[in-house]
């Protein structure tokens, strides 16, 4: 029996693929604020990440994302804001739900992930976010994952790797699963200094053949 956190719905079998943190309750909240964070993964190998220019998260490397605004659905959000941070156009699907708490506000966050494996378009900087692709290591990325391809002479082992220690805290958690394509919800809270202090993230059975 899987415990999930209170905050996180999901449809089908979940299997825990990391938790901990500190033994006190879940940080209590009284509103859900809908944000969208999106991926564009090519060939298995290597991600676009953009590094945040101004305001939440500034300095940090994440995928593209931001608000939902009223009226619009979790995905056509996450495609405007594909559009706006990185000037491209992708074929979205959700790929993922993480679900933040943070002591210092009322409100918790509610990511939408979204993950595509193409995309049209000139990759451009944008106010708010420099893109960059970086390569995928080893250790994130389950090799014996059927669905892994080759990579015909995109060399993604040039690109620097991505660099965890410039991100969020929880992305170390749920990348791999994202990445060997298992959907995947989680919930992290955070304390003073971004400073993740409980967490739980859950991801579909890996198919027979995977290594995680
Ligand atoms: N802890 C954690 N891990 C991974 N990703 C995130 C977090 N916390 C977060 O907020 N995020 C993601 C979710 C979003 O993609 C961005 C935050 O969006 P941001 O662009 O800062 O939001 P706004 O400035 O309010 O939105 P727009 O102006 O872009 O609409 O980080």
């Amino acid at each position: 029996m899987v415990n999930i956190p209170p905050g996180i719905t999901h449809d089908g079998p979940m299997v825990e693929v990391a938790s901990g943190g500190v033994e006190h309750d879940w940080i209590k909240y009284e509103k859900v604020k809908e944000y969208t964070n999106a991926f564009v993964i090519l060939n298995d190998q290597k991600v676009l990440l953009g590094l945040k220019k101004r305001g939440f998260g500034v300095g940090l490397w994440n995928g593209f994302g931001g608000k939902v605004d009223p009226g619009e659905t979790p995905a056509q959000a996450a495609v405007r804001e594909l559009e706006e941070e990185a000037g491209i156009t992708a074929p979205l699907r959700q790929c993922g739900t993480l679900f933040f708490v943070e002591n210092t506000m009322d409100a918790a966050f509610n990511i939408s992930v979204f993950c595509a494996y193409e995309y049209s378009g000139t990759i451009t900087e944008s106010d708010e976010m420099r893109p960059e692709w970086f390569s995928i290591p080893e250790d994130l990325l389950p090799r014996t994952n059927p669905l892994t391809t080759v990579d015909h002479g995109d060399n993604a082992a040039a690109l620097p790797p991505i660099p965890l220690s410039k991100m969020w805290a929880d992305d170390e958690f749920w990348m791999p699963a994202m990445f060997g394509r298992r959907h995947f919800v989680g919930r992290a809270d955070f304390g003073v200094d971004n400073k993740m202090i409980k967490w739980w993230f859950g991801a579909a059975p890996a198919a027979t053949g995977d290594s995680v």
